[in-house]
């Protein structure tokens, strides 16, 4: 068996419009925005979408050695201490599995906030929420000013955002926020509770907690109404309302409370670079590093990690198993193996999604 397993598409339904940058990604003859405007990649989650619950979206599927498909999920609970190790003296377990995606918007997103893992557990009885980072990736050219809404930085009081949610006053919601500008490179961490919306015409990579919790709290955007049991996880509105943070961002403590800056962990003369840039000090959620290689990169890792080349090419070699990377490719690597070592002559830049310390 190969250590390391690649993964095609797997695009999922969502409630807004985009994609046209996966399908150039994904060399399609006609690319165009639709509803599939996200890649899962290596999900073992399943995507939560009302009225689509006869078609299973979001778990990836990979062939097996004798050529059929089967579920990444199921794979690696057939050898769940090779592909996941250990923390500690504790196995790690399919809820320790950063869940990854591409996103590619075409406008800007519902306003939504997801669960607190502390919410998921005590209030909704799952194991997972959804504290989310973003590393963005690319802006669309037609979009000057691309930006994302992160946290209150004029908080209303609950009642009056249960007045604005229930009469769907999203003007005065909207005021409540300042658009924060984006750019290729940056790295946001929103905690569960944050309320927030993507602007339009940004491709990111987006990291979070495996869950599919969202409270949608804008019902319908570009004529798409969100049914209501999505809106507030089939919940009433006083507890979605419960799961807002309301604690003011004002506008001069956006960059500390959610933008993140990358760590130097450590460089060589060729220049190979390794960067932090989501660790512990930040969540206990999930970690990101970034790696840069120019040459031969060799590299030791104890945890499983998610790999996504974000630029350039070269390829991954573990004893004799060498395999090609190209631009936007995705892999696993398993906890199993401890030693790799990447190769560019032309550049090469990963991304690299590991578990959290919880
Ligand atoms: O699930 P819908 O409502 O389409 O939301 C779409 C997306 O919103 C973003 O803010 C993120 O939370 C994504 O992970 C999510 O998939």
């Amino acid at each position: 068996m190969k250590h390391i397993i690649k993964f095609t598409a797997n695009r999922v339904w969502r409630t807004y419009q985009g994609g046209k940058l996966l399908d150039t990604i994904e060399k399609k003859s006609n690319p165009e925005d639709s509803s599939f405007p996200e890649d899962w990649i290596g999900s073992t989650v399943e995507a939560r979408n009302v009225g689509r619950e006869h078609i299973s979206e979001g778990l990836a599927m990979v062939p097996t050695d004798e050529g059929q498909l089967v579920a990444f999920r199921d794979l690696l609970k057939q050898n769940q201490g090779y592909f996941l190790g250990h923390e500690g003296d504790k196995a790690r377990t399919l809820e320790d599995i950063p869940l990854v995606k591409y996103l590619d918007s075409a406008t800007r997103l519902h306003f939504q906030a997801h669960p607190t893992r502390e919410f998921a557990q005590q209030r909704l009885g799952l194991p997972r929420g959804k504290t989310e980072a973003y590393v963005i990736l690319e802006t669309r050219e037609e979009v000057s000013e691309p930006y994302i809404y992160a946290g209150f930085q004029r908080p209303p009081s609950r009642e009056q955002l249960k007045e604005w949610i229930e009469t769907q006053d999203i003007s005065s919601i909207e005021a409540c926020f300042d658009r924060i500008a984006v750019k290729p490179g940056d790295v946001f961490l929103i905690p569960g509770g944050r309320p927030h919306a993507l602007g339009e015409g940004i491709l990111m990579l987006e990291i979070m907690e495996p869950s599919d919790l969202a409270v949608r709290f804008e019902f319908e955007r570009c004529g798409y109404v969100i049914p209501e049991p999505a809106r507030f996880m089939n919940q009433g509105i006083e507890t979605a309302l419960d799961v807002f943070d309301f604690s003011p961002v004002p506008p001069e403590q956006v960059d500390a409370e959610f933008r993140c800056h990358p760590k130097v962990l450590n460089t060589d003369a060729q220049g190979n670079t390794l960067e932090e840039l989501i660790g512990a000090q930040d969540t206990s959620c999930f970690t990101i590093r970034r790696a840069s290689v120019s040459g031969i990169f060799s590299r030791e890792e104890e945890a499983f990690f998610f790999g996504v080349v974000t630029q350039g090419s070269g390829t991954l070699r573990i004893g004799d198993e060498v395999v090609e990377l190209k631009q936007w490719e995705r892999f696993f690597c398993p906890a199993g193996v401890r030693e790799f070592e990447y190769e560019s002559t032309s550049g090469m830049s990963i991304l690299e999604c590991y578990p959290g310390n919880t």
